[in-house]
């Protein structure tokens, strides 16, 4: 099996502040990760480091073969599906749906006078397909709802097909009916075997898609516990990370957590 992430001591510091301290933590071909901590935990600047847009202050970040520091991080990045806040703000409001996705081809948002091939097109008209939002192509992505943004989105990031797709708070501001269409697209990629390794951050464990198999808790810049995702997904585990007690249960491959406080004052009634 090979090792599409292999980051060993990785450490951040931005002045006085370790935003991610001595972080170990190995992804492996076929791998389905998701990334779940509290806020401030140090998740987006992880997925900044194994996108290969920020070095460590410490640290090395073997990342598809390849090394940070080592290799032109313009190669590399095409390798690597991203989707995140901060890139789905520099997408123009005026932009076809269509060339949302098409334009990831040569990694720019907003189309100018590339020249794009009849297969990059149809490759973009099936992911949208793939994401049912293909009846949208026309539309400008400023009219679209949240949730049809965030499937476009994640189109738009296997657009180059990625050997690694990195999803950072793909449900995040949902409602529920859109949240559980995601998760479910997210379920059918992560159960395909084609699809690239996936890590997905995560604040809920309610999103976390079927067919996802590793858990790396993250706490305070700090690795709280990662493997499996059953044996790593405990109540004394998440209770640690978020530093609240919790109570997790787990069924029709979705999984499930709240206050254990709460929990018992409901049972007393
Ligand atoms: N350039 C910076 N200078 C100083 N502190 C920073 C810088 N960038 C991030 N931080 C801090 O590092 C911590 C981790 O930030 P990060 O965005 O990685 O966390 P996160 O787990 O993704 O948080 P959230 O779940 O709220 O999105 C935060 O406390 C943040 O304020």
């Amino acid at each position: 099996m090979s090792t599409v992430l292999d980051l060993k001591g990785v450490t951040v510091r931005r002045g006085s502040t370790t935003i991610l301290d001595s972080v170990d933590w190995q992804v492996n071909e076929g791998e389905r990760w998701v990334v779940l901590g509290p806020n401030g935990a140090g998740k987006t600047t992880l997925m900044q480091i194994v996108s290969a847009r920020m070095h460590p202050t410490s640290g090395t970040a073997h990342i598809l073969d390849e090394t940070l520091g080592k290799v032109d991080v313009f190669e590399l990045r095409p390798r690597i599906g991203l989707s995140s806040a901060a890139l789905a703000e520099r997408i123009p409001a005026s932009e076809t749906v269509r060339d949302v996705v098409l334009t990831a081809a040569y990694g720019v948002t907003g189309r100018w006078r590339e020249e794009y091939e009849e297969m990059d097109s149809s490759r973009a008209q099936s992911l949208l397909a793939a994401f049912d939002v293909d009846t949208l192509a026309d539309r400008t992505y400023g009219t679209l709802s949240e949730g049809e943004r965030k499937r476009v989105q994640i189109a738009r990031a296997l657009m180059t097909d990625p050997e690694l797709l990195l999803l950072d708070e793909p449900a995040a501001g949902l409602d529920l009916g859109g949240r559980e269409e995601l998760v479910g697209a997210l379920s059918e990629i992560a159960q395909d075997a084609a699809s690239p390794v996936l890590v997905l951050v995560t604040h809920h464990v309610e999103e976390i898609p079927p067919g996802f198999t590793h858990l790396l808790l993250l706490g305070h810049g700090t690795i709280q516990a990662a493997g499996p995702l059953e044996e790593v997904l405990t109540a004394e585990n998440l209770s640690a990370a978020f530093g609240v007690e919790l109570l997790v249960a787990h069924g029709g491959g979705r999984w499930l957590a709240r206050a254990a406080r709460g929990a018992a004052r409901q049972a007393r009634h």
